[in-house]
């Protein structure tokens, strides 16, 4: 059986093509951000973010990194406006991040790599759920923020407490009453370009929206994320570092600013 994918040099985002050959697709993720390069578009909406923290509903860790899952079952945790169409459903957000600070973003601003990025997902109510949405072009939209060090983040911190459940992959537990919305910066200010998941299946379903200015994540923090597993209990431990696949070519797609 072929290796499960992962980030390691067996099976990481340079072998993915194997199995996943739109790996090497048209509208790839994530992407070098070039603000010179991005245009700006007054027709842009601000982003519409309103989240009930009652739809949260646990944490897990799933082996490439963990993620907080939402109830997706009402328009009561949504995305609207910015560059999409229509209602898109919170499902889930989860981080990406580096073994060291130097590294750990997905997306980077002109070749600048922060220690991590948040993913917020939603999925577009015009289709009946988000496995069905997950395979069409207008499917998906994912909210980048960078995390960059500097204080310790009160908000972050209340996700980082529950991580004693949840070292090994496999993991969950039950994590309510959380406000995604204090994870985003104060300025909604952001790019978007249409792109992909930015691990297998790798589907180019995704409208991008990448904040231009990130939230704050201390040291010790960054010391936690590193502190989960990639492995199961059981096996031999392995550190959940460098989760992030590399800049892919933009081929000819175009990027716009929300801002001047
Ligand atoms: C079949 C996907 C399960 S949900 C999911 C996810 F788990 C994930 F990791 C990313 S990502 O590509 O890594 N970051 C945007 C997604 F976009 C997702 F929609
Ligand atoms: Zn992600």
């Amino acid at each position: 059986m072929a290796h499960a994918w992962g980030y390691a040099a067996n099976n990481g985002p340079d072998k993915w093509v194997s199995n996943f050959p739109i790996a090497d697709g048209p509208r790839q993720s994530p992407i070098d951000i070039l603000p010179g390069g991005a245009s700006y578009d007054s027709g842009l909406k601000p982003l519409s973010l309103k989240y009930d923290p009652s739809n949260c509903l646990e944490i897990l860790n799933n082996g490439h990194s963990f993620q907080v899952t939402f109830a997706d079952d009402s328009d009561s945790s949504t995305l609207k406006e910015g560059p999409i169409s229509g209602v898109y459903r919170l499902k889930q957000f989860h981080f990406h991040w580096g073994a060291s600070d130097d590294k750990g973003s997905e997306h980077t601003v002109a070749g600048t790599k922060y220690p991590a990025e948040l993913h917020l997902v939603h999925w577009n109510t015009k289709y009946p759920s988000f496995g069905e949405a997950a395979s069409k072009p207008d499917g998906l939209a994912v909210v980048g923020v960078f995390l960059k060090i500097g204080d310790a983040n009160a908000s972050l911190q209340k996700v980082l407490d529950a991580f004693n459940d949840i070292r090994a992959k496999g993991k969950q537990t039950s994590f309510a009453d959380f406000d995604p919305s204090t994870l985003l910066p104060g300025c909604l200010d952001y790019w978007t370009y249409d792109g992909s998941l930015t691990t297998p299946p790798l589907l180019e379903s995704v409208t991008w929206i990448v904040c231009k200015e990130p939230i704050s994540v201390s040291c010790e923090q960054m010391a936690k994320f590193r502190s989960l597993l990639f492995s199961a209990e059981g096996e031999p431990e392995c550190c959940m570092v460098d989760n992030y696949r590399p800049p892919q070519p933009l081929k000819g797609r175009p990027v716009r600013a929300s801002f001047q």
